[in-house]
């Protein structure tokens, strides 16, 4: 355990990580990046959006009550990815892991709900992230409270960033 997060090193149950093959050529590359006929059903995306984050600079902390978040870090920069298993009836309840993902190492991580996660942009220009939630962002029609236990600005939260 470690004594300034509480949390332990470890890998985190129900937590995926896949590589993303890219598929090369004279013009560029593409790269596939979810399938239905590879996915639970339970985890397919329900909508899909695109963020970019700039140097240096984190998004999360966040957690999710019952939105697992696909998402997938392919470039042009290379991310640190946080995770801590803040689910009590997990077998992994209590442990941290980190991941790097990216230009380098392009990677889907699909994040269940429970799962605390944030990353951040480790390169020296913009980064994009794709996310494919398996839920609405706010609801049908926007209707609804946001799924989204934010704790970014929390005095004192376990959930540190280095
Ligand atoms: C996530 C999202 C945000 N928005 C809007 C709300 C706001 O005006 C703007 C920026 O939103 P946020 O501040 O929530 O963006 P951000 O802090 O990047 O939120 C994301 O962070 C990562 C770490 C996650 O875990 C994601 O699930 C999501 O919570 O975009 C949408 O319209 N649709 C969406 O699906």
């Amino acid at each position: 355990m470690s004594e300034r997060t509480g949390f332990a090193k470890g890998k985190i149950h129900d937590v995926t990580v896949r590589p993303l093959a890219k598929y090369l050529d004279e013009r560029g590359w593409l790269a596939e990046l979810f399938r239905s006929d590879e996915t639970d059903p339970q985890t397919m995306p329900a909508m899909a959006y695109l963020s970019m984050t700039q140097p240096g600079v984190a998004r999360g902390p966040h957690e999710h009550v019952d939105q697992t978040d696909w998402f997938c870090f392919i470039g042009p920069a290379n991310f640190k990815v946080y995770l801590w298993d803040a689910r009590r009836d997990s077998p992994t309840f209590g442990i941290r892991q980190t991941i790097y993902a990216g230009v380098d190492a392009p990677l889907a991580v699909i994040v269940p709900p429970g799962v605390v996660h944030a990353y951040k942009n480790i390169g020296t220009v913009d980064g994009i992230v794709f996310n494919a939630p398996n839920r609405l962002y706010a609801g049908e029609g926007k209707k609804s409270p946001v799924d989204e236990i934010r704790h970014e600005e929390v005095e004192g939260s376990p959930f540190c960033l280095d």
